[in-house]
């Protein structure tokens, strides 16, 4: 099994890493072209990946075709490829946020097996969080097998395409705005006297584990904030004083922001 990337960029080298760490494929099942030789060829030489002359050796080369490349030339890339899908042999697996599946069909051929993904970031550690979207061409084990990729290096969820822009903002977009709160926590800790390294390591740990803990307590957030916040201690102090500072309609607003570019789109 190929599996061929277009566009190596920050989020296609996330899936690279994740499946060569989580998987058992060979980094030689692997194919990369990209816009940028310097990029791809520092990928193929730092991993082992085989890097290909042109997007159109790749998609001739790959049984699943992963479109990797900026929303803004997706569309011309697609057309270049066009001709080396094919059907019987090719499925193409779109990461492109917006891009979607009656376009992708208009592009690429109305009989080819797609499936349109959104990833995360943290899919390079197998922590990702990916919402997948088939469309009726693709089935049975080629469907499995091209979800499994996603599952190998993270959680998948099935959704309608019309949620995928919220989901872009609460899984796609959202490790930067946890990353931008882990930064924020570990800068306070720099003020009060923290080294920055020490800093960030307690504060990312402290995120991680409340993550965790999210996912594996029968509570809510909410209850599990209650638990946190003794009676006149320091929490409930620190919680006002966001709150005041607008904390969750700061939030809010960041996602509001994010849903409405992704539909601009
Ligand atoms: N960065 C992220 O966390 C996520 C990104 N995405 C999607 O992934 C896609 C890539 O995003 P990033 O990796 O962040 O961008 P990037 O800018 O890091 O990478 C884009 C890649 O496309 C390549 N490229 C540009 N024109 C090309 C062409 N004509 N032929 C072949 N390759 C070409 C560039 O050389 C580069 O390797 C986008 O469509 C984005 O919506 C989806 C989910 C999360
Ligand atoms: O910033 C972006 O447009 C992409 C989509 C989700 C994460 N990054």
């Amino acid at each position: 099994m190929k599996i061929g990337f277009i566009g190596v960029g920050g989020m296609a080298q996330a899936i690279i890493t994740g499946l060569l760490k989580q998987t058992k494929l060979a980094p030689s099942d692997i194919l990369v072209h990209s816009a940028h030789a310097s990029t791809y060829e520092r990928v193929a030489k730092q991993t082992g990946v085989t890097a290909k002359a042109s997007n159109v050796e790749v998609a001739k080369d790959s049984d699943f075709v992963v479109l990797a490349v900026t929303p803004n030339v997706a569309t011309s890339v697609v057309q270049e490829i066009r001709d080396q899908l094919d059907p019987k042999k090719t499925t193409l697996i779109s990461i492109v946020a917006g891009l979607t599946l009656e376009r992708l069909e208009e592009l690429a051929g109305y009989d080819l097996p797609i499936l349109r993904t959104l990833p995360n970031l943290n899919v390079a550690i197998g922590a990702g969080m990916t919402a997948v979207h088939a469309n009726e061409n693709l089935t049975g084990e080629t469907k499995k097998k091209a979800v499994g990729l996603f599952d190998q290096i993270g959680s998948t969820v099935t959704l309608p395409e019309n949620d995928f822009a919220t989901f872009s903002a609460l899984a796609g977009s959202s490790p930067a705005y946890v990353y931008f709160f882990i930064d924020s926590l570990s800068r306070a800790g720099v003020k009060h006297g923290l080294t920055k390294t020490a800093a960030t390591k307690i504060a990312a740990q402290a995120v991680m584990g409340s993550a965790e803990m999210v996912l594996k307590s029968d509570e809510n957030p909410f209850g599990l904030i209650d638990q946190v916040s003794s009676p006149g201690g320091s929490t409930v102090a620190g919680l006002l004083a966001m709150e005041e500072a607008g904390f969750m309609t700061a939030v809010v607003k960041g996602i509001d922001a994010t849903i409405d570019r992704n539909n601009a789109e």
